[in-house]
C-alpha cells in the first residue's frame, strides 16, 4: 500500500482496453502464455505416460492438441500476418512477449480472437491514432484474415475514431474515418433514419454546415462537402460541432450488419465489459441486491436454510450458495468425463440448414455430456439432488417430461458461450421440435450449478448488467419465459465469459413448462400469473 510507484506503472484493472492499448495487449499475451505454460506443465506432470494419465487431463490434453492442429494449418497464417502488422505499427516489442509469436500461432490466434470480442468502446486519447487506423483497417470489413468477426465497425464507431483523429489534428485520418462512416451507412439509409428519428440534431448540422433544407440526397451531398472542406484550417476553426451528435445511436431494431440488430451489438459490448469485470450497474440497480437465509420454499430448509443471493429482482436472478458437497460435484464431473463430446448448438430458425442436427459452433466452445434422471437409481446422491432442485424451485420434476436430463459442460481456458436465451420454442423451427419438446413445453427456467472454481469465466447477463461469479457448489436460477409461459423473456439474455485459468464445470437442469401447471394453482388468474415468479422465491418485505 505504501510503495511509491510512478503513475505510469499503475495498472488500473478496471480500464484494461486490449483493443486499443498496446501495453494492455502485451500484458494479456504474456499472461496467456504463462497460463498455457502452466496448463501444459500440470498435464504433463500427471501424465508421464499416457496410461498413467487420469481421464480428465488426458481428454483435455487431446482437445488442446486437436485444437492446435486444426487451427494452425489453415486459418492462422493470414491472421498472423495481420497480427504482425498490428504489432509493427504499435508500441509492442515482440521480444518482450515471452514467446515467439511465429512459433505459437495458436496463442496468437486466440489472443486476436479475444481482441475481436472487445471491439470499441474506443479510447479518447490522441496517442493511439495509428493503432486505431490499424484496428479500423482490420475491422472495417468485418473480416480478420479468413475469419469472420462478429460485426463491421458501425458508423458510430467510425465517427468516434474520426473524432479522436480530429482532436489529434490528424485531419487526413479523420476524413478517412468519416468517409468510411458514410460508406458504412449503406447509401444513406442510416442517415435517412437519423433524419427521421433525430431531426433536432440534424437541424444543428443544417445550421452548421449549410443553410439549405435537408433531404437525404442533399444531406449526403452536404456531408461530402463537409468532409471535403474540413481539412481546410479556416473551416475547422469554425466548426464547434460535436461530431457524434451527427450520428446518434440508431433505434435498436436497425439492421447494422446483415441480420445483426444494433441492440445485439450493444448487448455484445456490455457482455464483454461485464466479462472484463467492469461495473456497469447504476446505484439504483444495486439497491435490490441482497443476501439472506431463506427457509421458505420447503420445510427441509428450516433445518438447513438456503443461502440466497439476489442478483436481480425483476426478472428474478438468484444464486443459491453451498448447495452441493465437493464429493458430489466430483462424482458428476467423473460421470460425464468418460465420454465427453464437444458441445453443439441447434441451428436457429433463421439458419439455412435444414437439419435437426445440432452443430459445433463458434458461439459455444465447451465440451459436455448428459446425466439421465434414471441414473439416480444407481447413483443415490444424484437422486437426492433432483429432489432438492424440485424443492428449491417448487417445481415438479418427478416425471420425465418435467425437465431435461442434466447437462454437464466443461470449459477449458479460452472457452466461452456467447450471449443467448435458453428458451427453445421461438428459436427452433417448428419441424425441428422433438416430440419431447411438444410433450414437455418450453424451458421455463434454468437451474445452473457451478461444479468448479475458475479464474474469470463467470456468467454475464448484459441486459441485467450483471456478472455472476461462478462459485463452486452454488447454483443460479432464472426464468427464460414470461409468466404466460409462452413469451420468451429476453431480459435474461446471458452467456459464459471466457475462462482464463482452470476448467469451468457447470450442470444445467432445464425445467420444462407443461408439468408445472399441476403445481400452479389458479393459473387462470392474470394477477396470480404476474406475481408468480417473484412470490415463489423472494421474501417480499
Ligand atoms: O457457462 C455459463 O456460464 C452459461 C452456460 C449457459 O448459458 C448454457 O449452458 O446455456
Ligand atoms: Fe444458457
Amino acid at each position: 500500500k505504501y510503495v511509491t510507484t510512478s503513475p505510469h506503472h499503475v495498472v488500473s484493472n478496471t480500464e484494461l482496453n486490449y483493443a486499443s492499448s498496446p501495453v494492455d495487449f502485451k500484458n494479456l499475451i504474456i499472461l496467456e502464455s504463462q497460463i498455457v505454460h502452466h496448463f501444459l506443465n500440470t498435464i504433463w506432470k500427471k501424465c508421464d505416460t499416457a496410461s498413467n494419465c487420469s481421464v480428465p487431463d488426458h481428454v483435455l490434453l487431446h482437445r488442446y492438441m486437436d485444437d492446435f492442429e486444426a487451427t494452425i494449418l489453415k486459418d492462422v497464417k493470414m491472421d498472423l500476418d495481420l497480427f504482425h502488422l498490428l504489432i509493427n505499427r504499435s508500441l509492442i516489442d515482440l521480444n518482450g512477449l515471452g514467446f515467439d509469436a511465429a512459433k505459437h500461432p495458436l496463442k496468437v490466434y486466440k489472443t486476436i480472437q479475444r481482441m475481436i470480442n472487445i471491439l470499441p468502446p474506443l479510447i479518447n486519447s490522441t496517442e493511439y491514432t495509428n493503432d486505431m487506423q490499424e484496428i479500423k483497417k482490420i475491422f472495417l470489413k468485418g473480416k480478420l484474415g479468413n475469419m469472420e468477426t462478429n460485426c463491421v465497425l458501425s458508423p458510430q464507431d467510425l465517427v468516434k475514431l474520426g473524432n479522436v483523429a480530429f482532436s489529434d489534428e490528424s485531419y487526413a485520418q479523420a476524413v478517412d474515418a468519416f468517409v468510411a462512416a458514410k460508406s458504412n451507412m449503406r447509401n444513406g439509409s442510416l442517415l435517412e433514419r437519423a433524419i427521421k428519428y433525430h431531426d433536432i440534431k440534424l437541424d444543428k448540422i443544417k445550421s452548421l454546415i449549410s443553410y439549405n433544407d435537408i433531404h437525404v440526397d442533399s444531406g449526403l451531398l452536404l456531408f461530402d462537402a463537409f468532409l471535403h472542406n474540413m481539412t481546410h484550417p479556416n473551416f475547422i476553426n469554425r466548426i464547434p460541432l460535436k461530431l457524434e451528435t451527427m450520428f446518434p445511436d440508431p433505434p435498436a431494431d436497425t439492421d447494422v450488419c446483415g441480420g445483426i440488430k444494433y441492440e445485439a451489438i450493444q448487448n455484445g459490448y456490455i457482455f464483454e465489459k461485464l466479462c472484463r469485470g467492469e461495473d456497469v450497474k447504476t446505484r439504483k440497480d444495486k439497491m435490490h441486491l441482497k443476501c439472506y437465509y431463506s427457509s421458505k420454499s420447503h420445510p427441509e430448509f428450516i433445518l438447513k436454510p438456503l443461502k440466497i443471493e439476489v442478483h436481480n429482482k425483476n426478472p428474478l436472478l438468484i444464486q443459491y450458495h453451498n448447495i452441493l458437497s465437493e464429493q458430489d460435484m466430483q462424482q458428476y464431473r467423473d460421470q460425464v468425463n468418460k465420454d465427453m463430446k464437444i458441445s453443439k448448438t441447434t441451428p436457429s430458425i433463421r439458419s439455412q440448414e435444414n437439419k435437426k442436427t445440432p452443430r459445433i459452433s463458434r458461439q459455444r466452445t465447451s465440451s459436455g455430456g448428459w446425466i439421465q434422471d434414471s441414473s439416480s437409481k444407481t447413483f443415490p446422491t444424484f437422486n437426492k439432488l433432483l429432489h432438492k432442485i424440485g424443492r428449491i424451485l417448487q417445481v415438479d420434476i418427478s416425471k420425465e417430461t418435467g425437465s431435461e436430463m442434466m447437462q454437464i459442460a466443461a470449459y477449458s481456458p479460452g472457452a466461452h458461450y456467447a450471449p443467448h436465451t435458453d428458451a427453445i420454442f421461438e428459436y427452433k423451427a417448428e419441424e425441428r421440435l422433438e416430440p419431447f419438446d411438444l410433450l414437455s413445453g418450453d424451458r421455463i427456467m434454468t437451474f445452473m450449478i457451478y461444479l468448479s472454481d475458475v479464474e474469470e469465466g463467470g456468467t454475464a447477463f448484459p441486459i441485467l448488467k450483471t456478472l455472476v461469479h461462478p462459485s463452486k457448489g452454488s447454483a443460479l436460477m432464472w426464468y427464460n419465459v414470461q409468466p404466460d409461459v409462452e413469451t420468451i423473456d429476453r431480459r435474461t439474455l446471458h452467456g459464459g465469459c471466457s475462462v482464463l485459468y482452470g476448467v469451468k464445470w457447470i450442470a444445467n437442469k432445464w425445467i420444462r413448462s407443461k408439468d408445472q401447471f399441476q403445481t400452479l394453482k389458479c393459473p387462470a388468474s392474470k394477477q396470480f400469473m404476474e406475481s408468480w415468479p417473484l412470490e415463489m422465491h423472494i421474501d417480499m418485505e
